[in-house]
């Protein structure tokens, strides 16, 4: 999928070559919101890649344009300059608010995805057994979402997301609303099930640590409005844990280029 700053949205044809080409290119991309006087430029020129399989946690002061980026390389909106390349195709995308409908069960919902993606009955009910499984919700599958805890109902929409088998997953503060411990737990079952079926993830963050305790790079947008200032690799084992040193340390790093980057804008 590539979008264009006129609007156009354009699937390739040909099928890509994914072992050469990046999962996401976003290239010198700009957006403005609105027009004339109330006129908000979001982002400026941002330059990003995240190759096949590769995490990425973007990270960046409230408002610099984070949300924006990811709807933009979503394609549910246009860059002002610049061009978005997708080629795996439309990603899935999750958000801190599950956005499961409430009067499907949890299961209906799975299914309903995948009914929206052209996916036959059968092999519907058995990817949403199958997913229900893998976050723990096999027990929970006939229950609507308000019968679960906020933390359940982030794992049904994880299940929802993985369903499509994307090449690409788009996360904006999926855990955002969660308590520490949750977030900690549902940290662990993403990076699980990241890892055994290797998605490329672009994943936006407030949460410096969350960040440290999943990327494989993290990338640091300047204040709005928002362009890449710093990167940096994290090569810390995984399995890893939110609380421990190395964790901490890279927190410790990308904390204070934030902090710098937060004071040359007088936030
Ligand atoms: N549809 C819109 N119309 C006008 N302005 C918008 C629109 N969407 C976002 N903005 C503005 O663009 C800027 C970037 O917003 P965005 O939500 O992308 O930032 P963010 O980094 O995700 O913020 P936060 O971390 O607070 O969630 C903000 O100043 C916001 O008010």
């Amino acid at each position: 999928m590539t979008t264009r700053a006129d609007g156009t949205v354009r699937e390739d044809a040909r099928p890509p070559d994914d072992a050469v080409r990046p999962a996401v290119a976003v290239n010198a991309v700009g957006k403005v919101h609105g027009r004339g006087g109330n006129a908000v430029v979001a982002l400026d020129g941002i330059t990003l890649t995240v190759e096949p399989g590769e995490f990425v946690c973007v990270v960046g002061a409230s408002g610099c344009g984070k949300s924006t980026l990811l709807s933009l390389v979503a394609g549910l909106d246009a860059p002002t300059t610049g061009t978005i390349d997708v080629p795996g195709g439309t990603p899935a995308l999750m958000f801190q608010e599950s956005a499961l409908f409430p009067w499907l069960t949890v299961a209906g919902n799975v299914e309903l995805a995948l009914k929206l993606h052209g996916v036959g009955r059968a092999e519907r009910r058995e990817r949403a057994r199958e997913l229900l499984a893998a976050v723990h919700l096999a027990d929970f599958a006939r229950r609507r979402p308000h019968q679960l805890s906020g933390g359940m109902r982030q794992r049904a929409a994880l299940a929802r997301t993985l369903a499509l088998r994307t090449p690409v997953l788009l996360m904006d503060e999926p855990f955002g609303a969660l308590d520490a411990m949750t977030r900690d737990l549902l940290h662990d079952e993403l990076e699980r099930l990241w890892r055994q079926r290797g998605p490329a993830v672009l994943f936006v963050t407030h949460n410096v640590r969350e960040a440290a305790r999943l990327a494989d790079r993290i990338v640091l947008l300047s204040s709005r409005p928002g362009r890449v200032v710093w990167q940096t690799r994290v090569d810390t084992p995984r399995p890893r844990r939110i609380d421990s040193p190395e964790t901490a340390a890279i927190a410790a790093d990308v904390t204070a280029r934030l902090r710098e980057e937060v004071r040359r804008h007088g936030g």
